[in-house]
C-alpha cells in the first residue's frame, strides 16, 4: 500500500502531477465535446462542470468540424449507437485528428454485441491521439480476446485485463484505463495501479461515462495518459459513498465531492503503485 508516509519518489512526482492537473482543469476551463449515450448525458455533462471543465455534448455532422477546432478534446462513448450515431462518430474522429485534438474512447458494452466491439475498433483504429477508458470486459473483449460479459457492466476483474490493455497500447498507440475494483493507467512506459473507488460505484450507471468524460477533460489540458482522471474519480467516489445511504445519494454526492476535491484529500487518499515501468 502506498500511502502518505510511505510514498515512493516517483508516486511522489505523480502525486504532484496529479494535483497540478487538476488546478490547470479547474483554471483553464477547457471546453470538451462528448458524442455520449442517452442514459448518461446531463450526469457526464454535471460531472465535467463540477471539476472546473465546460462540456458540450453534440452529435451533428454539420458542427463538428467548428466544434472540433475550438475544443481541447473529443469524447466518445458507444453507449447507445446505432448507424446514424457511427457516422457521426467516425466523423467527430477525423476533424478531432485534423485539429490534433486528443480523443477518449469509451467502447460501452464491447463484447456484449458485434456491433458493438466492431464499432470500437473501428474507432480506435481511426484516432490519432486516443485514450481508451473501459472496465475490464470492454478492454478484454476490445483486443479481441473471450470476456465475460453480458451488457454493460463488467464480469471480468482488472487484474484479468492487464494483458489485453497491453495489447490495445501497441496495437493503437493508445494510453489505457482499465477501471473496477482496482484501476489501472497502461501507457508504453508505465503501469500504474490505483487502489481507490468505492465498491457501491458499480450501482449507479454512468459512474465509467462520467470517468471518461472527467479523462477528455484532462486529456484537454495535456494530460493524457489516463492517470490524473483516474485517481481523482476514485477518490472522489470514495468520499461520496462515505457519505451516501445508497445509490441514489451516491450519484448527487459525487458531483459535489468533483467540486470540492482538494489537494489535501488527493495527497492522504491516494492509493497508488507502480507496478511496472
Ligand atoms: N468494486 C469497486 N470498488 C471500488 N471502486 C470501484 C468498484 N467498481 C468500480 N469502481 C470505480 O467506479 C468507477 C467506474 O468504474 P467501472 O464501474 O469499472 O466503470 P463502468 O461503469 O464503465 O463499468 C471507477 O472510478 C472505479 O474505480
Ligand atoms: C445502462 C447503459 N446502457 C447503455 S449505455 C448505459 C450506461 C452505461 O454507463 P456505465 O458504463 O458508465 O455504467
Ligand atoms: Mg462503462
Amino acid at each position: 500500500m502506498d500511502n502518505l508516509s510511505q510514498r515512493s519518489p516517483i508516486s511522489a512526482t505523480l502525486t504532484t502531477k496529479i494535483i497540478a492537473a487538476l488546478a490547470q482543469v479547474r483554471a483553464q476551463k477547457p471546453l470538451v465535446v462528448n458524442i455520449t449515450n442517452y442514459v448518461v448525458m446531463n450526469n457526464t455533462a454535471n460531472a465535467l462542470l463540477a471539476i472546473g471543465a465546460s462540456p458540450i455534448m453534440a452529435h451533428s455532422r454539420q458542427e463538428m468540424a467548428e466544434m472540433m477546432q475550438i475544443s481541447g478534446s473529443l469524447v466518445i462513448n458507444i453507449g447507445t449507437l446505432d448507424s446514424e450515431w457511427i457516422q457521426r462518430m467516425l466523423f467527430a474522429v477525423e476533424q478531432a485528428n485534423a485539429n490534433n485534438k486528443p480523443i477518449v474512447l469509451d467502447p460501452v458494452g464491447c463484447g456484449a454485441s458485434v456491433l458493438r466491439t466492431h464499432t470500437a475498433r473501428t474507432l480506435a483504429a481511426k484516432a490519432n491521439n486516443l485514450i481508451i477508458r473501459g472496465n475490464a470486459s470492454e478492454i478484454i473483449a476490445l483486443a479481441g480476446e473471450t470476456s465475460q460479459t453480458k451488457g454493460v457492466d463488467a464480469l471480468d476483474s482488472s487484474d484479468t485485463a492487464f494483458v489485453a490493455a497491453q495489447a490495445l497500447v501497441a496495437q493503437y498507440q493508445a494510453n489505457v484505463v482499465i477501471s473496477g475494483d482496482v484501476d489501472y493507467v497502461v501507457t508504453a512506459s508505465q503501469t500504474i495501479r490505483l487502489r481507490n473507488g468505492h465498491h457501491m460505484m458499480p450501482y449507479v450507471t454512468g459512474m465509467g461515462c462520467s470517468l471518461t468524460a472527467l479523462t477528455g477533460a484532462f486529456a484537454a489540458i495535456g494530460e493524457t495518459s489516463g492517470l490524473a482522471a483516474t485517481a481523482i474519480y476514485a477518490i472522489v467516489g470514495e468520499i461520496a459513498a462515505e457519505q451516501s445511504a445508497g445509490p441514489a445519494t451516491l450519484q448527487l454526492n459525487i458531483i459535489d465531492a468533483l467540486y470540492q476535491i482538494s489537494a489535501e484529500q488527493i495527497q492522504q487518499r491516494l492509493n497508488m503503485a507502480v507496478v511496472a515501468s
